[in-house]
């Protein structure tokens, strides 16, 4: 059984977004709503509490998410791993599952797929696989980490797969169903998934 009430969910959503042109990725439109509207909806039942991390328009963010917003303490714009230090230092549970705002169609598996995974391989990270890459956002992370992620950044360090390498890592099986990491970087990539959902 995946311990839902043991699970906080965390939205990344503080990145520049530079290959968008700079738009707040969360908040582009995406069927008739903003795109972080469906990574919320699709994260909301497999997690007891939700957090989004961001570094701009957190009101607009609090508003649509209905969720406490956390602004990056480890640096501005120092990347996913600073996001997920604040918010391993806010959560209240033992796991926290980070996903990224520009993911708008989530598996409802998702939850528990990492964290099966996380249990069978006895790791301390569970990262989502689409059968050709490794989706370092989408993650399952024990919360037992945050001092030794603090560590890592403190060091000046910034990279996801480097801290990810020094633990035990779980790969959790998504290649039945791919199109639920599928993200959105770039305005053509936007385009393109909005046509395929029309
Ligand atoms: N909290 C926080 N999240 C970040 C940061 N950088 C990236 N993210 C998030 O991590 C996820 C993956 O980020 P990327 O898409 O690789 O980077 P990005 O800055 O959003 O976009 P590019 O500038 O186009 O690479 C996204 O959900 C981002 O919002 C950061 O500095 N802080």
């Amino acid at each position: 059984m995946v311990p839902i009430d043991n699970i906080t969910g965390v939205i990344l959503a503080g990145g520049r977004a530079t290959r968008m042109g700079g738009q707040d990725k969360g908040l582009i439109p995406w069927q008739g709503k903003c795109l972080v509207e469906s990574v919320i909806a699709a994260l909301r039942p497999q997690v007891s509490t939700l957090l989004v991390s961001a570094n701009r328009n957190q009101l607009q963010y609090a508003k649509l998410c209905n969720c406490p917003v956390l602004t990056d303490t480890f640096g501005h714009y120092a990347g996913p791993l600073a996001g997920m230090a604040t918010a391993l230092q806010q959560a209240q549970t033992d796991y926290v599952l980070f996903v990224p705002c520009d993911s708008p169609q989530l598996s409802l598996q998702l939850a528990s797929r990492l964290y099966i995974s996380l249990i069978n391989h006895q790791a301390t990270i569970s990262v989502a696989d689409d059968g050709c890459r490794l989706h370092y956002v989408v993650a399952l992370i024990k919360r037992a980490l945050l001092p030794d992620l603090l560590t890592f950044l403190n060091q000046g360090k910034h990279k996801v797969s480097e801290w990810y390498a020094q633990h035990s890592l779980a790969r959790a099986d998504f290649t039945d169903i791919p199109e639920t990491l599928v993200n959105v970087n770039t305005l053509e990539e936007h385009a393109i998934l909005t046509q395929a959902n029309n």
